[in-house]
């Protein structure tokens, strides 16, 4: 008999994108699905409803109870406030979700399972329970280069993020565009008239956006369009940004690594900026090598990694092609190019990766989840 699957926040940004991939994939020929809202219960399940087509309450521990397994795309509130209800509840099964709440926790595994298979395969073996999706910026650097991780030659990395609006919500991309609306409006005379005087469109330019106000920058604080925010998530107070602390707390976590696993974890530090890119997250790694490994083996390493990455030449015309937010969108390819040796010697890599962060870094490690969960 299928599992019995419940779906909560499926009509999100990334709900939706989870819904596509699931369809695209044939997910839903495996299960029986059981769709949630938060603020529509009683209402039509959208049309990948089988047998039960009414939106059951998302709040409700009962109906939550008689799933199998619960994929969540519905964010980190609903899952502090449900999840511990429902295991209280003595609902032994299997929980996915998109939200970091449950991230750090101990008998937690956050799931990338192209880059840490065996440690979900080690988790489900003795029991485990809570698969979490890792953060988009993580997830995306390790498909594109946790091929250096995995063959331990990593001493450490530092990262420059270049975050797309995507990251924040959907709100945020609709913020993203309507600002870069009101400055095109601002000088759309002057840009029609090619002898207009550029430092004159520059002026009017800054001052617009310096007089953005209200419902203009609800949700960014600051214009983002024309200009970028280097701290994304909360101040943890000692000079870092959340963002940047999961960098190496997650990056280890996720490769079975570090604090909790008896081995040490590999430095990754760095400066996440928030950009105004639509929805994929670039960035720009230094690596620090154990040893000097020649550049073609690197390449040669990363490409074999999956199926996903692709390794562009570091040539400027492939770069323009191959390796922009723009060309990366809607894809599931991770491309790593500007690979090269640094000034700093032979043992310093520099890499250059983008992911879609509502792909990979978002849906897509969840429905390859409940696919490993359901050939268990
Ligand atoms: N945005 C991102 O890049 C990433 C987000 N995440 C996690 O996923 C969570 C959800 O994020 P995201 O998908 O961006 O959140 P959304 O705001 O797009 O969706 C969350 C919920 O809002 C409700 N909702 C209210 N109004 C609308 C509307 N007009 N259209 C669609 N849904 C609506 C829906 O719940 P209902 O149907 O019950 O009313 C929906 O499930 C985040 O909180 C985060 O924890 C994880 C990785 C990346
Ligand atoms: N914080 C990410 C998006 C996100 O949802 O991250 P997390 O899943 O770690 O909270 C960004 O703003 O780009």
């Amino acid at each position: 008999m299928s599992k019995l699957v419940g779906l909560v926040g499926w009509r999100g940004m990334v709900g939706s994108v989870l819904m596509d991939r699931m369809v695209e994939e044939k997910d839903f020929d495996l299960i029986e699905p059981l769709f949630f809202s938060t603020s529509n219960a009683g209402g039509q399940a959208p049309a990948m409803a089988k047998n039960e087509t009414k939106l059951q309450d998302a709040n409700d521990i009962e109906a939550l109870k008689r799933c199998d397994i619960v994929i969540t795309c519905q964010g980190g509130d609903y899952t502090n406030e449900v999840y511990p209800q429902l295991r209280a509840a003595g609902w032994k099964g299997h929980w996915i979700d998109a939200a970091s709440s449950l991230r750090m926790k101990d008998d937690a595994v956050i799931v990338l399972d192209p880059v840490n298979l065996p440690v979900i395969q080690n988790a489900l073996a003795k029991g485990g329970r809570d698969w979490i999706g890792g953060n988009c910026t993580v997830s995306c650097m390790l498909m594109g280069v946790g091929a250096l991780y995995k063959a331990g030659l990593v001493e450490w990395m530092s990262t420059q993020t270049y975050q797309a609006a995507s990251g924040g919500g959907a709100q945020h991309m609709r913020e993203l565009l309507t600002q870069y609306g009101t400055l095109n409006a601002e000088v759309k005379a002057l840009l029609d008239d090619p002898k207009s005087a550029i430092l004159e469109i520059d002026r009017k330019v800054i001052a617009k956006q310096r007089s953005l106000s209200g419902a203009e920058v609800a949700n960014f604080g600051v214009p983002l369009g024309g200009s970028l925010i280097p701290w994304i998530d909360k101040d943890l107070g000692n000079g870092m940004s959340k963002e940047e602390w999961k960098g190496m707390a997650e990056t280890n976590k996720i490769l079975g690594q570090g604090e909790g696993f008896g081995s040490p974890a590999v430095p990754v530090d760095g400066f996440c900026v928030r950009v105004g890119a639509m929805r994929c997250h670039s960035q720009a790694l230094t690596f620090k090598l154990k040893k000097d490994v020649p550049l073609a083996d690197i390449e040669a390493m990363i490409a074999a990694d999956n199926a996903w990455v692709k390794v562009v030449p570091n040539t400027k015309e492939d770069t323009l092609r191959d390796l922009t937010p723009v060309a990366v969108t809607g894809t599931m390819t991770i491309p790593v190019g500007r690979l090269r040796k640094m000034a700093m010697g032979p043992q310093y890599l520099g890499a250059f990766t983008i992911g879609d962060q509502l792909l990979w870094g978002a849906a897509e490690p969840l429905r390859r989840m409940l696919r490993i969960l359901l050939q268990a």
